[in-house]
Order: structure tokens, then sequence, then C-alpha cells
């Protein structure tokens, strides 16, 4: 091995095209320092050392004779070092440890002057760069090569393996450490993440699908909300009028088919009889119109309902004002308090919110937000907890705070639930313990999407908790508000607020005029 490496560390100085054979490279590559060898696996576990004699099983005995060969061989007649230079020998350790030098400056440098090298170039050897390129004739000082051409023949090799030691950098480890250079390939655009770099004007990644833009929903009136909310109500009976009335006389058989369809609509018997006889008297035997029947018909719905579109009575003498909000589960209750909530601090008054649901942990925190968002008091009780409890804490607590009103929230119950509602009863009389009149106010909350059911509803609460106000909510959705029209005629309750809306805002005074006319789609 030795003398084929001499030869071939001594021919190097030959003119740079002829590439030095890979085996060179192979044999160069584990000479230096700061490689790590690979470490064979020893075949012989530690334990057995003491028995272990013989060779290892992946001895080769051929390969073994090789070396014994090689190493009896005759030793090489070496030239004097003078006579190196003469020859214009650059020893490959020199070279080699230049073109290091130089990767070391590629390495630095950005991928794209790795691309410079030309591609005449073998894997694994660098190019020398104008003045710094070797000329073969140019005088060479070698280090320790003097004691190699004294060394006797047997020392040869040893110190040969010193020079190299000593002043061969490895190319290969360098090289592929290079960045974006793939072992003996071409340079690519893989950094060290893995995604590729691409040129200027790409970009990667899943196609960004930007949303159209949208443009802003003007906030409707509360007017419209409503007309909206009952646009089902009020297009299905102008519908239906204008297609009875159409080139028709008004007689008594178009009469009762008006009456039908107004009781269809909710609006009740006594409002439907009420529209009907004031139409026959102004216009029987006459051509009617669609529209004639409308305008009679919001006049005489507004007639019905302004005696209870009423403000709500506070009675700020108590201190507090106890309000009571009953209803079916879902009507609204919990958000009409807020919304109430909202209205009275906002106008300076000191509000506390109870949470007498006490069924539901939502309801309970649903409450307390409310609180918080409208700077209102708030009292909760833990789930499970007795009601009527809650009520008379809360009514204390108020007192103690000297808050002007109190607001107290119960869990929704059917109204043909017995057991729920006598404890609502159990309530009423509890609050009623601490001041005669207490609870000032039990509102009931109706949604507008119920039907029939709602009389029944108001009918029930007002006996059991004393019902003596009402607020309809969900009037901005697929509303049938015809049922207030019925209730206010038969209980001829307080109508307080409409909601139209979930938002703290949307609760709106309510309006007998503008519920006419839009359930008879007509305009404010
Ligand atoms: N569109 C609309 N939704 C409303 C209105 N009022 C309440 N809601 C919604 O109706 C749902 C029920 O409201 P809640 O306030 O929880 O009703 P609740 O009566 O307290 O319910 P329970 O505690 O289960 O009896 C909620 O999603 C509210 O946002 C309204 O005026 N318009």
């Amino acid at each position: 091995m030795a003398l084929s490496f001499i030869k071939k560390v001594f021919t190097f100085g030959k003119p740079a095209e002829e590439p030095v054979p890979e085996s060179v490279e192979r044999e160069l590559e584990p000479r230096s320092r700061d490689e790590a060898l690979p470490i064979a696996e020893d075949p012989v576990l530690p334990e057995e050392m003491d028995t272990a004699g013989g060779p290892a099983a992946d001895f080769d005995q051929d390969t073994a004779e090789e070396h014994v060969a090689l190493d009896d061989a005759e030793p090489a007649i070496l030239p004097a070092p003078d006579q190196l230079s003469d020859m214009g020998v650059v020893p490959l350790s020199l070279l080699e440890a230049e073109a290091a030098a130089e990767v070391q400056t590629e390495i630095q440098a950005p991928v794209e002057t790795v691309a410079e090298i030309p591609p005449s170039v073998p894997p694994g050897h660098l190019p020398h760069k104008g003045g710094d390129r070797l000329e073969p004739d140019a005088p060479v000082s070698i280090e320790g090569a003097e004691e190699v051409a004294e060394a006797s023949p047997e020392e040869i090799s040893p110190k040969l393996d010193e020079i190299l030691d000593t002043s061969v950098q490895p190319i290969s480890p360098l090289v592929e450490e290079m960045p974006g250079r793939a072992e003996g390939g071409s340079p690519t655009a893989e950094p060290e993440t893995g995604s590729p770099i691409l040129p200027k004007g790409f970009a990667t990644g899943p196609k960004v699908v930007e949303p159209e833009p949208v443009a802003p929903q003007p906030k409707l009136s509360w007017f419209q909300r409503l007309r909206n909310g009952l646009a089902r109500t009020s297009s299905q009976l102008t519908g239906q009028i204008a297609a009875l009335f159409t080139k028709r006389k008004l007689d008594d058989e178009t009469l009762q088919d008006l009456e039908d369809l107004l009781i269809q609509a909710d609006l009740g018997v006594e409002t439907a009889l009420r529209v009907t006889d004031t139409l026959a008297s102004e216009r029987y035997g006459k051509d009617v119109t669609g529209e004639d029947v409308s305008r009679i018909m919001a006049s005489e719905i507004a007639k019905v309902l302004k005696p209870v579109a009423k403000p709500l009575q506070l009675d700020l003498s108590h201190k507090p004002h106890v309000i009571l909000v009953v209803g079916v589960n879902g009507t609204g209750k919990t958000t009409t308090i807020g919304k109430l909530a909202a209205k009275l601090s906002g106008a300076g008054l000191k509000v506390m919110l109870a949470a007498g649901d006490t069924f539901r942990a939502a309801a309970i925190e649903q409450l307390k937000i409310w609180a918080e968002r409208t700077n209102s008091e708030f009292i909760g009780t833990k789930l499970g907890a007795d009601a009527a409890g809650l009520a008379y804490d809360a009514f204390e607590q108020a007192k103690a705070k000297k808050c002007d009103v109190l607001i107290v929230d119960t869990a929704g119950r059917l109204q043909n639930k017995a057991e729920l509602m006598a404890e609502l009863e159990k309530i009423v009389r509890v609050l009623g313990k601490l001041d005669p009149d207490a609870p000032h106010t039990v509102l009931q909350t109706l949604d507008a999407t119920t039907g029939q059911n709602a009389l029944s509803q108001v009918e029930i609460f007002r006996n059991v908790a004393g019902v003596n106000g009402l607020i309809m909510t969900k009037l901005d959705g697929t509303a049938r508000g015809g049922i207030l029209v019925a209730i206010s005629a038969k209980h001829k309750l307080p109508v307080y607020f409409i909601g139209v809306g979930e938002g703290v805002d949307d609760l709106e005074p309510f309006e007998a005029e503008d519920f006419a006319h839009a359930i008879a789609g007509l305009g404010q």
C-alpha cells in the first residue's frame, strides 16, 4: 500500500489536466485529523476477551497476505529534496491543503458562487483561481521532505504518513459540507429545511383564496326589522286579501272569507269582526280594493293595541323596584333582562340582576355576562339551589346596596307543568314578605314565532305569577305577530317592549301604529 501511495504522491506535480485517480482520494480521506474514522464493530465482546484468540469472522486472509507482501517489498529509491523542486514536483499534500483553503472561502460565499466551478472539474477537486495557481516550475518548499529523503527505507512510510497528517486538509468532507452541494453533483437549491428556494416571482404552499369583499350591510331601523319579521304574516295576508277583492263588490260572502283570513293570521275573532264590521259599514255593495281593506285593517288593529302600548312604570320609591321575569323556555327572558339592564343603567340607575334560573348553569353564566356588560350588580347561587331563596337574598342585597331596580330571572317552564308553576308562585310569595307590593312588575316574555299557544301561556302565567306586563321577542324573525293583537284584545295587558334582535340595543318600546302598519303591509 505504502509503495503505491508514494508513487502516486510524487507524480501529482504533472499538469492539472491529468485527473487524480480516485484511489488517491480514497487513501487521503481517512488521513484527516478532523474526520472521525468509522469504528468497526468488534465481533469480540469484552467478556469474551480472555478466551477469544482466533481471527474475527470477517477476517479476509487474502487481503492480509497482500498487506504483508507490500510491507516486505523492496523500498523505493526516492529523489533528494532539492531534486523535487527541480522536477517541478508539488506534493499532493500542498495542493490539497490549498484547495481545501479555497473550499473554506467558498463555504463562506453564497450558494451562487459555488455554481462558478467549471463543469470540467471533476467532483471532489476544486480549481485554483488566477494568481493562486501553483506553476509546475515554481520553487516549492516541502516541510518534512528532507527528513523523508534522509530516512532509511523502513522509515519512509511512517514519515510520509506524518507529513500527510500535518499538511493535508480533507477535501471531500468539506465539499460535502458546502451548502447546496450534493455529493458528486451540481449545486442544488435545497436549503437546510428541505423546502426548495424558488426564484423571485414564485411561491410555494396551497393557493390562498381571498374572500370576496362583503359590502357592509346598512343597519336596518327597528321598524324595517319589524316589517321584515312580520313580512310572512303581512304578505300572506295582503296577497290573499288582494286575490279576494279583485273585481268584486263587497258582499256577505267576501266579508265571511275576509273574516276567515284574519282569524287564520292569529289576529283573533274579536279583531277580525272589528275589521269586517268597519269595512261593511263603509263599503258594503261597492267595489273594494285590497289596499282599502289593508288600510281599514291597520286602523282597527291599532285601535286594539293603543291601550296596551304603555311604558314600563317604575316606582323608584321602593328601592329596589323589583321586576320578576317569567315565561316559557327559550322565549328570551335572560336576553331581555340584559337589554332592559342596559337601558336602565345607561340612564344612570343602579341595577342588580339575580340569577333565579337555578336549573341551567349556562343561564347563570349568561346573566352574569349581561351584568358585566351593563355595569349591573349580580347575584347568583349554585346550580339546583332554591330559586325562591335566591330571590329573597337578592332583594335584601339590592336593598342594602341601594339599588334602584332588581331584575330577577327565572327558569323557563311550560305553563302546564304544575310543579314548576308552583315554584314560581313561591318566588312571588317570598318577595312579598319583604315588600307587600313586590314584585312590582311581573313581566312575561312571549316568543313571536309562537302561534295560538301564546294565548294560553299568558292566561296561566297571569293566574299563577300575577303577570302584569308583556314583552314580545323575536319580532325580527319569521314572526306571527297577529297573536299579540289577539292577546291584547283578550287580556288587555300592557305591552312594554318588543325584541327585534339579539343585540343589546334590539329592544324597542312598543308602538301600536307601527305594529299595526307592519302587519297590514303598509309603510310607517
Ligand atoms: N332574533 C331574536 N332572538 C332573540 C330575541 N330575544 C332572545 N333571542 C334569542 O332567543 C334565544 C333564547 O333566549 P334566552 O334569553 O336564553 O331565553 P330564556 O327565556 O332565558 O331561555 P330559558 O332560560 O331556557 O328559559 C337566544 O338565542 C336569544 O339570543 C329577539 O328579540 N330576537
